[in-house]
């Protein structure tokens, strides 16, 4: 399958950062540079999802949003792409088999904000997911406890690295999964929406 995606060599290492970005927000970029750091990541993706399966309601039109997040990073190692929607994919899992696929060596790291972690186990096949990629996790306002108290967390607690490991994640074999305790931006797109900073007009 022929597919645009940022141009990364084998054996570097890649952050997934997915998200609604509905809309994209310094939040974001905080936690991208974080896991740049932190991780010790070559690159990071924003992978500008299509559409949250768990969420009831889609999110404003995948270009709109493209177009927002293009706006708002400013680095040279962090990208943003529609990957899912070339791919055909829209559950997690789906999406790593299929980059594992088209860009075979890459190391990819699925990154995500804690509270993600939190409801990981709702995610379809998310045993699969961590089983094959190192996962990071960043801190998030209020998340801290839910996530680390999370099913996924005790299930896979003697994989867990300790934060002063984190740089070797990438070069981690999955299953391994880091949690990370960043400075926290309490920034939401929920919260920018309910203010009327992200127009409803538009919306898919
Ligand atoms: N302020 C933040 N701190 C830590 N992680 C964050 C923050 N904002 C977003 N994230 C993480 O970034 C990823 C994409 O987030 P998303 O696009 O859903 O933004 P959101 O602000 O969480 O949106 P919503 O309020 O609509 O749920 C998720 O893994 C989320 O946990
Ligand atoms: O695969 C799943 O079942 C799944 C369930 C919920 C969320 N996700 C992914 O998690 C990422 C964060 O979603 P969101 O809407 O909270 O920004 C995004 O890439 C979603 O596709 C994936």
């Amino acid at each position: 399958m022929k597919i645009a995606l940022p141009y990364v060599r084998p054996g570097q290492v890649v952050g997934l950062l997915g998200g609604s970005f509905d809309p994209p927000h310094e939040g974001h970029v905080h936690i991208s540079r974080e896991a740049l750091k932190r991780f010790g990541l070559d690159q990071l993706w924003w992978l500008v999802s299509p559409g949250n399966p768990l969420k009831p309601h889609g999110p404003a039109p995948l270009a709109r949003r493209m177009a927002a997040c293009r706006a708002l990073v400013d680095h040279p190692r962090i990208y943003v792409t529609d990957a899912e929607a070339q791919l055909g994919t829209r559950y997690t899992a789906q999406t790593l088999r299929a980059l594992q696929a088209v860009r075979p060596g890459v190391r990819f790291v699925w990154l995500m904000g804690a509270d993600n972690l939190a409801q990981f186990d709702q995610w379809q096949d998310w045993r699969d997911i961590i089983e094959r990629v190192p996962m990071g996790v960043l801190a998030r306002p209020g998340q801290r406890i839910s996530a680390r108290m999370s099913k996924a967390a005790r299930v896979y607690s003697d994989v867990r690295l300790p934060a002063a490991l984190s740089h070797t994640l990438g070069h981690s074999d999955p299953p391994a999964w880091c949690f990370v305790n960043v400075p926290m931006r309490a920034v939401s797109s929920t919260g920018l929406r309910a203010r009327g900073d992200w127009p409803k007009s538009g919306r898919g």
